[in-house]
C-alpha cells in the first residue's frame, strides 16, 4: 500500500502504545470559532487526555500544553459518517478500503469517527458475525468506530441474538435489505417483525430501500436485451423502484409502530416520499450520502468501462443532474437529517469481475475522506446552509440518533476531544492520485472543492498537524451506542397510546349464515 509522502503512519510495535488513551497530551486552542449544531461563538478550548476540559475565555491552563492558534478558523466537533463498509465481503471480493485505510482517509478529511456495519450471511449467527467484525476492526482502526449489525434471514434465534446485540455487545441499530435477493433480502412479514422486534428492544431500525423483485427481473430482460455494461445497472433500478420501496418500508415500520431510518437516499422521489412522511407525523430520518449530494448518474453512460463501473452502487446515482442540489436543498431544511457515506470501494480489478454482466460489478463508491469536504462546498460555500447546520448534518444529529450526544457531536466540557480545525476558505482538488484511500478510483475526481482540515484531534493525539496526517493504528475505540436513544424513540410511548387497537362491545349477530361448501 503506498505511503504517501506526507503521511506519517505510526504503526506501533508495541500495542499498548496504541492502546494507550491516556495520550499526556495538553492541547489549548485559541482564537477560533466554535460551532455546535446550535450556536457558533468565539472561545478557546482546553483539551488534557482526550477529554474538553474548558471552553470559554480568558482560561487558566497548566503548562506543558501545545498551542494551536485557530484565528480565523472554525473549530467543529469532528464528523461523524453513520454509514462505512470497510473491508466487506460483498459479490464475491472484499472491499479495497479496510479499517485501517478507510479510517486513515477519514481522518484526512475531518471526520473522527465511522460507524460500519456487521453484515451476517443468511442462516450465520448475528453474534459470531459481530465478534469478527470487531476482530477486524480493534486491530486496526485509527479512530473510534460504532457497529450496526444487519438482520439478512429472520426467526426467533436472530430475535434472541438482537437482544443480547443491544443488552451485551452496544449496539442499537440494525439494517434490512428489501434489495440483493437470495443474498440479504427479507420478505416483507420478515421485515415487520425484524422491525417490531427493533421497538420492543428501542432500537432504530434502518432499511435500503429498493424493490429486490423488480431488480432481479429488470436485470435479467435487459441482459437478454444485449444491456451488459455499467448503464445496465441504472436501467435495471430506476428511481421508482427505490421511491416504491421506500415508502413501503415506512408503512411496514409504521403499522409496526417502530421509528426508521433510511439509509443511502440517492433519488429525488424517495427523498419526497420521506419528507412527506415527517409532515405526516411519522419517526422517519433520511441520510443522504457524500456521493448523491456530490456527483450524479450520467457517469453510468461514459465511454470509459472503468469510469462507469466506478460509480455503480445501490441505489444507483440518479442520471438527473438536479438530484445533487434537491438533496442538498432537503439536507439544508432538514427534511433529510444526517448523512454518511456508504463507503464500500472496489478496485478497477475488482469492478472488472462484471465487465462482461453488471449484475456482476460490485456494488459501492468512496467517500469517507471527502464528504466534510463535499458538503462544505455544496452547502456551505453554496450558501445553503450555515456553519451550525453543517455540524448538524456531519456530526451532531448522527450523535443524537445514535445516542452517544454530548460524547460525541459537540464541542462542549466534558465531551470527547474529537475535533477539526476547519479552513473554510482553503480549497483542495480532489483525486485518486492524493487521496488518503486504499482503492485507485474517486468518484469526486478533479473536484475543486472548498473546505479543509488544518487539525483534527481524536484519541487524546493531534492525528492531522498543519495538514501534516499522523495516524496510529488501533488508536481509535469501539464506541457502543446505547439503546432508546431519545431523539429517536422520545415520543413513541405517548404515539403507541393513541393507536391502542379499538374492540367495539355488541350484541351478537343471529341471523341466519349461508352454508358453507367444502372445496372438491
Ligand atoms: C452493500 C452496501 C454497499 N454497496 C452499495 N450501496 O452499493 C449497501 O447496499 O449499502
Ligand atoms: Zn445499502
Ligand atoms: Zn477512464
Ligand atoms: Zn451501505
Amino acid at each position: 500500500e503506498t505511503i504517501y509522502p506526507h503521511d506519517v503512519a505510526i504503526v506501533s510495535a508495541e500495542p499498548w502504545v496504541a492502546g494507550d488513551r491516556s495520550a499526556q497530551s495538553r492541547i489549548f486552542i485559541k482564537n477560533g470559532t466554535i460551532v455546535n449544531d446550535d450556536q457558533s461563538f468565539h472561545a478557546d478550548i482546553y483539551i488534557e487526555d482526550g477529554i474538553i476540559k474548558q471552553v470559554g475565555t480568558n482560561l487558566v491552563i497548566p503548562g506543558g500544553a501545545r498551542t494551536i492558534d485557530a484565528r480565523g478558523k472554525f473549530v467543529m466537533p469532528g464528523g461523524i459518517d453513520t454509514h462505512t463498509h470497510f473491508q466487506m465481503p460483498f459479490m464475491g471480493t472484499v472491499s479495497a478500503d479496510d479499517f485501517y485505510s478507510g479510517t486513515k482517509a477519514a481522518l484526512a478529511g475531518g471526520t473522527t469517527m465511522i460507524i460500519d456495519f456487521v453484515i451476517p450471511q443468511k442462516g450465520e449467527s448475528l453474534l459470531d458475525a459481530y465478534e469478527k467484525w470487531r476482530g477486524w476492526a480493534d486491530a486496526k482502526v485509527c479512530c473510534d468506530y460504532g457497529l450496526h449489525v444487519a438482520v439478512t434471514w429472520w426467526n426467533d434465534q436472530v430475535s434472541k441474538e438482537m437482544d443480547v446485540l443491544c443488552s451485551e455487545k452496544g449496539v442499537n441499530s440494525y439494517k434490512v435489505f428489501m434489495a440483493y435477493k437470495d443474498v440479504f433480502m427479507l420478505d416483507d412479514d420478515e421485515i415487520y417483525h425484524c422491525f417490531k422486534r427493533c421497538k420492543e428492544l428501542k432500537a432504530l431500525p434502518m432499511v435500503h430501500a429498493e424493490n429486490g423483485h423488480l431488480i432481479a427481473i429488470k436485470s435479467r430482460e435487459l441482459l437478454q436485451q444485449g444491456v451488459s455494461g455499467p448503464e445496465g445497472h441504472l436501467q435495471s433500478r430506476p428511481e421508482e423502484v427505490e421511491e416504491e420501496a421506500t415508502t413501503r418500508a415506512i408503512t411496514i415500520a409504521d403499522q409496526a409502530g417502530a421509528p426508521l431510518y433510511v439509509v443511502h437516499v440517492m433519488s429525488k422521489s424517495s427523498a419526497n416520499v420521506i419528507s412527506k412522511a415527517r409532515r405526516e407525523g411519522k419517526i422517519v430520518f433520511g441520510e443522504p450520502i457524500a456521493a448523491g449530494l456530490g456527483t450524479d448518474g450520467t457517469h453510468h453512460y461514459n465511454k470509459c468501462w472503468r469510469h462507469a463501473a466506478g460509480h455503480v452502487m445501490g441505489p444507483p446515482l440518479r442520471a438527473d443532474p438536479t438530484t445533487p442540489g434537491y438533496l442538498m436543498d432537503l439536507l439544508a431544511n432538514n427534511d433529510l437529517q444526517l448523512t454518511g457515506t456508504d463507503n464500500c470501494t472496489f478496485n478497477a480489478d475488482q469492478k472488472a469481475i462484471g465487465k462482461d454482466n453488471f449484475t456482476r460489478i460490485p456494488n459501492g463508491v468512496n467517500g469517507v475522506e471527502d464528504r466534510m469536504s463535499i458538503i462544505w462546498e455544496k452547502g456551505v460555500y453554496s450558501g445553503k446552509m450555515d456553519p451550525c447546520r453543517f455540524v448538524a448534518v456531519t456530526s451532531a444529529t448522527a450523535a443524537k440518533v445514535f445516542n452517544i450526544y454530548p460524547k460525541k457531536g459537540r464541542i462542549a466540557v466534558g465531551s470527547d476531544a474529537d475535533i477539526v480545525i476547519w479552513n473554510g476558505e482553503a480549497t483542495r482538488t480532489i483525486s485518486a492520485k492524493t487521496h488518503h484511500q486504499a482503492v485507485d478510483f474517486n468518484i469526486f475526481e478533479g473536484m475543486t472543492v472548498h473546505g479543509v482540515p488544518e487539525y483534527v484531534i481524536t484519541g487524546g493525539s493531534i492525528v492531522m498537524d498543519e495538514g501534516q496526517l499522523k495516524v496510529t493504528q488501533g488508536l481509535g475505540r469501539f464506541v457502543p451506542t446505547p439503546v432508546n436513544s431519545q431523539t429517536v424513540f422520545g415520543r413513541v410511548g405517548n404515539r403507541e397510546k393513541s393507536r391502542q387497537p379499538q374492540i367495539v362491545e355488541r350484541e351478537p349477530y343471529t341471523g341466519p349464515v349461508v352454508e358453507i361448501k367444502e372445496e372438491d
